[in-house]
């Protein structure tokens, strides 16, 4: 099988999904596929989430499927039972990292200042979410805090604020793996069955990250 954060970089775009209800699993699956962008970020932030990556794993298992917002290890637990194939979190816990070390999940915490990312790297970081992104300051912000830590081979998923129009400034800094943002599968879209609507901003996100991709080349 191939690496999850291998996908995530060739994709250049995540979406971070707070999802409802399990019946609601495949169709947003078969959404994202369609849309071209195989990979979804089911948060632990709704009772479903759990039960959505197990529905997914199952049918649709050419789904590249990740646990977001794990904020303790019970639920880092459940995600990996559940299917997930890589974690991530808004903030940084070294429990949970060396929780989701143990349980050989690829995972990235939240960082948002240069002692957040001190104390990761020393961790064994060298993926982590930059969130929130927008208000954290935005690209620059990003090049500025993680330029002491360049040599180290830190990368980042920058999240929180990012939209379509913001794909390109991202991508442009070469430590940037992929952005991740809600507006692509939005959780009322999903609530309302507007699984075409969301086919069609996977493949809008896909088109600009896939250019600023080539671009940087
Ligand atoms: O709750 C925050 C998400 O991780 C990112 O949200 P957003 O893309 O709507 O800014
Ligand atoms: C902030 C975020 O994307 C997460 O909860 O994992």
């Amino acid at each position: 099988m191939k690496d999850p954060i291998d996908i995530i970089a060739g994709l250049g775009v995540v979406p971070v999904i707070a999802i409802e209800r399990a019946s609601d699993a495949v169709p947003l699956a078969d959404a994202l596929l369609e849309g071209g962008l195989p990979v979804a970020e089911i948060t632990f932030r709704t009772e479903a989430a759990a039960d959505v990556l197990a529905a997914m794993r199952d049918a649709r298992p050419e789904l590249c499927i990740g646990a977001g917002t794990i904020l303790d290890k019970a639920n880092l637990a459940r995600a990996v039972a559940s299917g997930a194939r890589f974690g991530l979190a808004p903030g940084y816990d070294p429990d949970i990292v060396d929780a989701a070390k143990a349980a050989n999940l690829p995972f990235c915490p939240g960082i948002m200042t240069p002692s957040d990312l001190t104390l990761a790297a020393a961790r064994g970081v060298r993926l982590a979410k930059f969130f929130p992104a927008g208000v954290a300051g935005g690209p620059k912000a990003l090049s500025g805090i993680s330029a002491p830590f360049a040599h180290l081979g830190i990368r980042f998923i920058p999240t929180g604020g990012v939209t379509e129009a913001t794909i390109g400034d991202w991508l442009a800094i070469r430590q940037v793996v992929a952005v991740g943002g809600t507006w692509i599968a939005k959780t009322e879209d999903i609530r309302d069955g507007r699984f075409a609507e969301i086919a069609k901003n996977a493949k809008a996100a896909v088109k600009v990250a896939q250019e600023a991709l080539e671009k940087r080349q």
